[in-house]
């Protein structure tokens, strides 16, 4: 079985001088476009990501009215049900084996969008988990511009800066139920590659599906606690690139595709496949009218991508101004449907 092989990177050990964490973190973006993060409970508490879980759970068990009457609009806000989604729309016959709820930007600790009754009450605990995510994509998008010696190093984070405008940022639960066995061709998350700049993923220990796509073209499991980190307090907090900022730097960080699938037998020792599988993402892009203009950074500029391979970008081509049209762009072809419904209703 491939081995997904995704580095181990730890960004709270103060003893390790900034500089060199912040080059084995681009390495490991240019190589893998996937790191787990080592959370030893400094970086977003334990007890916080358990109870934003059982948050999920408690939303996604609520009356299918409440759910649909908060359902997803075409500013990526809200509920999908079973079978919305289709990230893989070239391949799949039918749409994503889950459910998901996505929120978008918080104001003054309030939600813009319509939220489920039965977790209204717990809007402060949302929107404080948001607020750590965000932080830590900042500290993130930080080392990223230390690691490829951009001037200003804080040239991506702070086109990530809330205060100062919109984004097309999104807290998302996820749930997919217990579902048909490993040989029907559902999958529960097509093959995709996120839209935003870096994503950050929160799983559970024992729950497997998610796989990613190596360089080799070949499906490897990713666990959620790989070697190393099993007596942690809390497993590794995976990050990716997403395409957008895969697309700022000219192909150079690795934005790469991934799935989430039913397994039979269970891959990852310690992992089975067994009952419903939940999980949390925060997508995080920049300011909606953030222009992606050329990265000012000598590795950037002088990175030339291998045309015809699987590490050219293919948005990399297109005439992209803004956050916001790229984010566009990349909706439209996961929610064909709703787009073309809403277009009619116009
Ligand atoms: O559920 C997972 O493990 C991954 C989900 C994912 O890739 C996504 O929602 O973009
Ligand atoms: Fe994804």
């Amino acid at each position: 079985m491939p081995d997904a092989n995704i580095p181990i990177i730890d960004i709270s050990n103060s003893g390790t001088d900034e500089a060199s964490v912040a080059r084995h973190l681009v390495d490991a973006a240019v190589e893998h476009g996937f790191i787990y993060i080592r959370n030893t409970g400094g970086l977003i508490n334990p007890s916080d990501i358990g109870g934003i879980f059982d948050l999920s759970r408690k939303l996604f068990k609520a009356p299918v009215e409440e759910k649909a009457a908060c359902s997803i609009q075409t500013n990526n806000r809200g509920w999908s049900g079973m079978h919305t989604e289709t990230l893989d729309p070239k391949t799949q016959k039918i749409g994503d084996f889950k459910e998901a709820f996505n929120f978008g930007e918080f104001r003054d600790g309030k939600a813009q969008q319509p939220l489920p009754k039965t977790i209204q009450p717990d809007e402060p605990q949302i929107n404080a988990f948001r607020e750590q995510c965000h932080s830590l994509c900042l500290r993130l998008l930080d080392l990223l511009g230390l690691g490829l010696d951009v001037h200003p190093p804080d040239f991506f984070s702070s086109a990530h800066l809330t205060r100062l405008g919109e984004s097309g940022t999104i807290l998302r639960f996820l749930h997919y139920p217990e579902g048909p066995s490993a040989d029907t061709a559902q999958v529960r998350a097509g093959a995709h590659s996120d839209y935003g700049s870096v994503t950050l993923l929160f799983r559970l220990p024992g729950q497997p599906g998610l796989e990613i796509l190596t360089r080799e073209n070949e499906w490897a499991p990713v666990p959620v606690c790989p070697p190393g980190t099993e007596s942690d307090p809390a497993p590794p907090i995976l990050i990716n690139i997403g395409d957008l900022l895969s697309y700022w730097t000219n192909g150079l960080l690795r934005s790469t595709v991934h799935r989430v699938v039913f397994s039979d037998q269970s891959q990852v020792q310690g992992e089975t496949d067994t009952g419903p599988r939940y999980s949390i993402a925060y997508f995080c892009h920049p300011r909606g009218t953030v222009t992606l203009d050329p990265v000012p950074s000598e590795r950037v500029r002088n990175f030339v991508p291998d045309a015809g391979t699987g590490d050219a970008n293919p948005y990399s081509e297109r005439k992209v101004l803004t956050a916001d049209e790229h984010l566009q762009m990349r909706l439209k072809a996961s929610y064909l449907s709703l787009y073309e419904k809403q277009e009619l209703q116009k």
